[in-house]
This record gives C-alpha cells, structure tokens and sequence, in this order.
C-alpha cells in the first residue's frame, strides 16, 4: 500500500510532500508545533489540503476539491489515548473492526481469538475496558486497529501516555505487528524510531529538513533536531583537509574536498572536562566555552556549553561545581569526530 502526499495548509504553515512505500514503517519527529500532527490529520482525512494531492495505492483521497471522508480511506489512527468502547468486551472491541468491515461471524471469532493470543490477553478477554490498565487497553487498541486490516496504520504517540514499564512490551508488539504494514509513526522517543521504524522523516516548521533510511539519518545526521535524536554534538562548517573551521579537528570516513562545507559530529560522552590547568593529551582539540545548562542524563550529567554538551560524572561536575555561565575548557580527540559532507 503505498502512500504519496503533497500538501500545503497555509493556515499552519505546512508545505511537505512525503511518500510511504508498500510495507514501510516511517518515523515522523520533529519539534513540537511542526506539524506532525497535522500530516496525520491529512492523511486521515479529517483536513483538507487547500492545495496538493493524497493518493493511496493510485486512489486519489485528498486535493483542494475532493476529500474521501475518513471512513472511506482503509486508514485505521492510533491515537495516546486508546478509543475503545466501554460498554464492549476486550473480545468485543476486536471483533468489531472485522464485523464491520463484514468478516462472517465465525471468521471474526477465530480471528479474534488469534488477536487476543497475540497481545496475550486471553484471560481478559471478557473485561470491560474500564477493567483493563492502560497498558493492556493500549493493547486492545493495536488489535482492533490491526485486525480491521487498514491499508495505512497512522500512529500518533502510541507509547506516550503509558508507564515507562510497560512501554518496552508494547512495542515489542508493535514490531511484530507493523513488520509487513504500511504504517506512519509519530514519535519523540529515539526507541521507537531505531526499533519501528525503516524510515525517518523529520518535520520543521511544517517542511521536511531530512529523511532516509533509519540507520543512515542517524548515522549522519544533517540537521540539530535529527542531531539531538541520535544523540550527538553536530557543527557545521568549512572542511580544510584537517579541521572544521580551523578549531575541530576530526576524520573524514569518505573522500571529502578541501573547502566545502561539511558537518562534524560528537559523542557527548566523548567530549571531556579539562579541569584547571590540565594539559590536553595530544591530538585534543580544546574548546572553550560557557556552561549554559545542566541536565541529569541516565547516571551521568549531560553539561551544555553552547553547541556542544559533554556528558560527564557527578562527581566532576560536583568537584568543579560547575553552573550556567561558567567559563570551561572541552577537550574533543580528532578520532571521536566524524566529518562528513553537508547535505
Ligand atoms: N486544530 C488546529 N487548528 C488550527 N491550528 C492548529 C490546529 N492544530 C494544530 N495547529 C497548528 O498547526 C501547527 C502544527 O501543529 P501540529 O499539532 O500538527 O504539530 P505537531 O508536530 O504534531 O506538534 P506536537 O509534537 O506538539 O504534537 C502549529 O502551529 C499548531 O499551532
């Protein structure tokens, strides 16, 4: 099932045009605001275009003129919040989808059954939902959006709104299902990009600035946003054969011309604290910067000076008594930095 948009919606500022190949799972992300939401609002069918085309599959859905209306669309959305009927069964509520779309009653039932096996919720299969923790109704969700067999899955945050414990069973869930569909994902969650998705898409400002293939975007991201999600420094600048700008030396891991303009990305954890006068080892570059903000980051301390932040123990932190506007010293190796070509 293959998906094909070209949208603009001036009213909020969005202009993108994106494709979903058969199959394919693709991670939206991008800031708050940019307009992730509304790409899933197009594609659902509940905003119009007020110019471009939707097409699933070679069937028109969108333009300024023409609007299939949700129901029509073989597009099932998964919102945070899972939508079931409260005065349904678990059983039920999958059941539905396949009545609907006028699966024979037997069907339905064997059907449903597998579901409930897959989701592992046979014991609860008489529940009510208001019977179920967020978690398990969550669950219901991904059956009964599945089992209707949509042609698109849109999933808007599926993880967000549930304990961070039971997150990782669901979306090992989610892999298994979304394997062989066609499904849009919205996310903030790094996770659900490198486990779901086979594509990422990132959205600013109602345009897309980057996307490719999962491992390749975060491999070498282009863009800040894309840069933070795979958890790396990145700068920008000129290549001189050695350095980027002349202050941060790094290695090229393909051919890179002399004098074009090329990104240099870091590992936080690679970035160090020179404290005091201490000398940097050779073939340390040494930044200096002024600390703008701390943040706690897993059992380390996550120290932004800038546009580099250096992900360092308590203890150094505490030792240094480190805080906003101090002045430091960073010290990067040329062999920690990745030097690839601007896009
Ligand atoms: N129902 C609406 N009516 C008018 N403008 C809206 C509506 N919903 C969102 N917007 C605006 O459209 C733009 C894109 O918002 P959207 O919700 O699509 O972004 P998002 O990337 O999904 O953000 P978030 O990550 O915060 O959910 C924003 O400027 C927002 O204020």
């Amino acid at each position: 099932m293959t998906l094909t948009l070209e949208a603009v919606v001036p009213e909020r500022g969005l202009h993108v045009a994106l494709d979903v190949a058969d199959g394919e799972t693709l991670a939206l992300v991008g800031p708050n605001g940019a307009g992730k939401s509304s790409v899933l609002s197009l594609i659902a069918g509940t905003l119009r275009p007020a110019a471009g085309r939707i097409t699933l599959d070679g069937r028109l859905l969108s333009t300024s003129d023409l609007l299939v209306p949700p129901h029509d669309r073989a597009v099932t959305t998964l919102a945070q919040d899972p939508v079931l009927f409260p005065h349904l069964s678990v059983a039920q509520n999958i059941a539905f989808g396949l009545r609907a779309q006028g699966t024979p009653r037997r069907r339905a039932r064997e059907e449903t059954s597998r579901w409930l096996t897959e989701i592992g919720l046979e014991e609860l299969a008489d529940r009510k939902p208001s019977q179920l923790s967020g978690g398990q109704a969550q669950r219901v969700a991904i059956a009964r959006a599945v089992a209707a067999t949509p042609r698109l899955l849109l999933l808007d945050e599926p993880m967000a709104a549930l304990d961070i414990d039971v997150a990782p069973a669901l979306r090992e869930l989610l892999r298994r299902v979304l394997a062989e569909r066609t499904t849009i994902l919205v996310t903030h969650d790094v996770l659900d990009v490198v486990t779901l998705a086979d594509r990422v898409a990132v959205l600013e400002d109602g345009r897309l600035i980057e996307s490719g293939p999962t491992a390749e975007v975060l491999a070498r991201p282009q863009e800040q946003f894309t840069a933070r999600l795979a958890g790396v420094n990145l700068l920008t600048g000129t290549w001189d054969g050695r350095t980027v700008d002349g202050t941060l030396a790094g290695v090229a891991h393909e051919p890179v011309s002399v004098g074009t303009r090329v990104r240099a990305a870091v590992r936080p954890a690679h970035v160090e604290l020179l404290e005091g006068g201490a000398h940097p080892s050779p073939g340390t570059m040494v930044l200096a910067r002024q600390v703008t903000d701390l943040e706690p980051r897993g059992d380390l301390v996550q120290v932004r000076a800038g546009e580099i932040a250096a992900d360092l123990t308590p203890q150094l932190v505490a030792r240094q008594r480190l805080r906003p506007g101090d002045e430091v010293r960073l010290g990067i190796r040329a062999a920690d930095v990745a030097i690839y070509p601007a896009r």
